[in-house]
């Protein structure tokens, strides 16, 4: 008789749950490229992370098939989007690289949270500060995710806000945050702590600091005290309040407007997606979408 490892059992279905979410993930980059990659783009925008990797493969595919000439350059948000962005045969061109002025057709990205008015943390994978230089670079941003990134508020599943800080200001930074209500900020370690804390792409720390579910803008609307009173804060005023601390590059939190209402008021990209697709357990793709045009509208 065979005798199984006694953790043989969660082992198989970690890796029927890993099979899972991979293939959620990459039936969302199938769709959201299908309906937001124009082969026609002069610029397109790569965010970081393991989806990412499937949206780049989708690219890739559609430019295959339709055998088009790829004059298209692909602006990455950090040192492993512009190596997924070569080892897939396309051309990436530096942010500050770009012409003045010019915006990117697109810019997809993943993210570890997104709420029902398609607010988003991002930064788990220690690459926020680039990647909201050129999602607001972009004419729309486009989120892709799988279906543990799907909650009604941001902070549900995910524990903490990242925050890219200046090393020196680490400690400062973390004292400040308490002060705003977060329990126990943490600069984040690599993986061996005994090597210290992480470097982003800008030789920076990351800062997690955890706090109760965020409100969204209609909570507040309805009434709801989003100011950090009992350490209850909405989406768009703990956000400013982490910006101003000093020593803070930028808040893993992406709030406020999309590309479609920037431009309607005549301005350039936003932080916030126009759409965002999760890739389901079940092999369907769910997408929530603002209307073009529209400030807090969900389609
Ligand atoms: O820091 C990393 C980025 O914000 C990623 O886009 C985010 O963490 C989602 O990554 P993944 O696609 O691996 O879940």
């Amino acid at each position: 008789m065979e005798i199984l490892p006694a953790n043989s059992r969660p082992t198989t279905s970690r890796a029927m749950t890993t099979n899972l979410v991979e293939e959620a993930k990459r039936l969302a980059g199938i769709r959201a490229v299908s309906e937001h990659f124009d082969p026609s783009a002069r610029y397109v925008g790569i965010g970081s992370g393991t989806t990412i990797i499937y949206v780049v493969e989708a690219i890739k595919e559609v430019i295959k098939q339709r055998n088009i000439t790829n004059n298209i350059q692909f602006v990455p948000t950090g040192y492993q989007s512009r190596q997924v962005i070569v080892d897939a045969g396309l051309t990436p061109i530096a942010f500050d690289s770009l012409p003045d002025g010019v915006m990117l057709e697109v810019a997809f990205d993943g993210a570890d949270e997104v709420d029902e008015e398609l607010n988003c943390i991002k930064g788990g994978g220690a690459c926020l500060f680039q990647e909201k230089l050129v999602a607001t670079r972009a004419k729309k941003f486009v989120c892709v995710a799988d279906y543990r990134k799907n909650q009604s508020r941001l902070l549900t599943s995910w524990p903490s806000v990242p925050i890219e800080v200046a090393p020196m200001a680490a400690r400062t930074v973390i004292t400040a945050l308490r002060a705003l209500g977060s329990p126990a900020p943490k600069v984040r370690s690599g993986i061996l702590a005994k090597a210290g804390p992480l470097k982003t792409d800008q030789d920076f720390f990351i800062v997690d600091a955890p706090f109760k579910p965020l409100l969204t803008a209609s909570d507040v609307r309805n009434g709801q005290d989003g100011s950090g009173k009992d350490g209850v804060w909405d989406i768009e005023t703990l956000c400013q309040k982490i910006k101003m601390i000093s020593g803070v590059l930028e808040v893993g939190l992406f709030v406020g407007k999309n590309g479609y209402e920037t431009q309607a008021e005549g301005g350039q990209g936003g932080q916030k997606p126009v759409a965002a697709y999760f890739g389901m357990a079940d092999g369907s793709v769910e997408v929530r979408r603002a209307r073009p045009g529209t400030s807090l509208d969900i389609v």
